[in-house]
């Protein structure tokens, strides 16, 4: 990572999915202690605000079955947008702390104002490829990496109109188990690159790590991580919206985000997904903050 100031941004959205609570997900982890720890690791992070909708008026707007609330998510991103792209003109290094996986509409389109050709490491249990046609569930987290490249619904794409494209041969996504159809056509047509569960069985998360890092810096002016938190296996990390078995494991996960630091190729990071209504004695906010740590630089020894 670059030894740039962070800028911490808090993004309380939970419209994206279907379960109330990912909009609890900033407070939680810093209830938990997330700054203080930051300060032990002796980082510059700047606590940068709260990025949230603006008015109500979004929320009572006529429900689009195939896109879920649609104009709370274009309120919200079409600022967080901004905002991100605000915070790379300074030269900082942007940190969002979501709410629902919807929010990297928002955050990828506001660096791509600025990276030309932006890599995208995109920890998940899901691909998030859906678009309005092929989505099971109409949930518009399910859509957003479908979106960044822009592929879905033009109210949707529209909020990178202003964006360079992102190469899909710059994307891999990570801990993939539960695709549906319409994703793994999208991920055959398109050249993205994804290491599903069984890769990391097959090869392990070090040489899968090792390959994830040199397809995104390879030709790349900037590297982002959209890390979904069920990536993680429920055991760990049950309190999240759509949870799915057989993910990977607390030392895998922390190897990923430490492997990451050592590597010093990002230029973002993005944590998704923690619903404490969900959650386990806050196990899963710990595990995020954690996990968070690892990314940037704290180590065992
Ligand atoms: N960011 C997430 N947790 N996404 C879950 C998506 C689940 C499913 N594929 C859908 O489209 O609804
Ligand atoms: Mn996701
Ligand atoms: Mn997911």
């Amino acid at each position: 990572m670059n030894p740039s100031l962070i800028s911490l941004l808090r993004v309380p959205f939970g419209l994206g999915g279907a379960r109330p609570g990912a909009e609890l997900g900033p407070e939680s982890l810093m209830d938990a202690g997330l700054i203080r720890q930051l300060a032990h690791l002796e980082l510059p992070v700047l606590d940068d605000g709260v990025v949230d909708i603006l008015s109500s008026d979004a929320l009572d707007q006529p429900r689009n079955p195939q896109l879920k609330h649609l104009e709370a998510v274009i309120q919200l991103n079409a600022k967080l947008r901004d905002a991100v792209s605000d915070r790379v003109k300074k030269a900082l290094f942007p940190l969002i702390i979501g709410g629902d996986h919807s929010i990297a509409i928002g955050t990828i389109a506001g660096l791509t104002k600025h990276y030309r050709k932006l890599g995208v490491i995109w920890f998940d249990a899901h691909g998030d490829l859906n678009t309005h046609e092929t989505t099971p569930s109409g949930n518009i987290h399910g859509m957003s990496l479908a979106v960044s490249l822009n592929q879905g619904h033009p109210r949707l794409t529209g909020l990178r109109k202003d964006s360079f494209s992102i190469n899909p041969r710059h994307v891999v996504i990570i801990g993939a188990r539960q695709l549906d159809q319409g994703e793994r056509a999208f991920i055959r047509q398109s050249g993205i690159t994804c290491f599903t569960m069984h890769e990391i069985d097959r090869y392990g998360i070090a040489a899968i790590m090792e390959k994830a890092i040199a397809i995104v810096s390879a030709g790349t002016d900037g590297v982002h991580l959209s890390f979904d938190i069920d990536s993680v296996d429920p055991y760990e990390a049950p309190g999240t919206g759509t949870a799915v078995r057989g993910g990977v494991t607390y030392r895998e996960a922390h190897y990923a985000l430490e492997a990451l630091h050592e590597a010093n190729i990002l230029t973002s990071a993005e944590v998704v997904e923690v619903n404490p209504l969900l959650d386990r004695n806050k196990q899963t906010v710990k595990l995020a903050n954690e996990l968070i740590c690892s990314l940037l630089g704290k180590r065992i020894l």
